[in-house]
């Protein structure tokens, strides 16, 4: 009897999932946060989740921005001046369950959007994983990955993803479909190999 019970614990233990710590744990949490306008970061997130898994929110704002963009360009400037921080709508239930959090935004001012930096300063993403990505208009990301690092400073930042979306200011919307989504998945992909989120 003694004996079965031995044998039986130890084909229990055998058969949990154990990670490369030796510790057993159940699958990483994932969440991906997104600010978008005009649609282009809303489907990069949405490619990343179709790889991923794990829910998607996007960012609204208590306030929308007006729908002209050089008046948005105006009050976006004025608020990083002055450090505003634009109050969110969005609420996102049981926050600390996530192990390792998305954050997805498009280059405005050539730096991070103000909602953005609501939503870091909002959260408490310390001791969680952070994976930035962006869409801009062929301007790069400015310094939006360098602010994501400055305001987590105790989560692991990973290296982010960053691709040409649209130009607003020419009238350019959104331009992820055809071919540009095909190329986004194909980078993405590797993207998310090398960071060693996907096998
Ligand atoms: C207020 C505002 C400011 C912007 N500033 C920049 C910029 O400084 N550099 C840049 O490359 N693109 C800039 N853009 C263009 C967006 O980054 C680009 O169109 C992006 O793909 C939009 O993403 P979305 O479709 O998810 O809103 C700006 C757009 C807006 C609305």
């Amino acid at each position: 009897m003694k004996r079965t019970i031995f044998y039986y614990i130890l084909i229990s233990l055998c058969t949990l999932p154990v990670f490369t710590n030796g510790q057993t744990k159940s699958p990483k949490k994932i969440l991906i946060v997104y600010l978008s306008r005009t649609n282009n970061t809303r489907a990069i997130a949405e490619i990343i989740h179709s790889y991923v898994g794990g829910k998607l929110v996007a960012l609204e704002l208590q306030k929308p921005y007006p729908e002209n963009y050089r008046e948005t360009v105006q009050q976006v400037v004025k608020e990083n001046e002055t450090n505003f921080l634009p109050p969110l709508k969005t609420k996102i239930d049981s926050f600390e369950m996530y192990d390792v959090v998305f954050v997805g935004f498009p280059t405005w001012d050539m730096k991070m959007p103000p909602p953005m930096k609501s939503f870091l300063h909002e959260y408490n993403l310390g001791g969680k994983t952070v994976i930035p990505f962006n869409t801009n208009a062929g301007y790069g990301v400015g310094s939006g990955f360098d602010s994501v690092k400055q305001l987590c400073p105790r989560s692991k930042v990973l290296e982010g993803f960053s691709i040409k979306g649209g130009i607003e200011r020419d009238g350019v919307l959104f331009v992820m479909n055809g071919q540009k989504e095909k190329q986004a998945q194909n980078e993405i992909k590797t993207w998310l190999q090398t960071i060693k989120i996907l096998k």
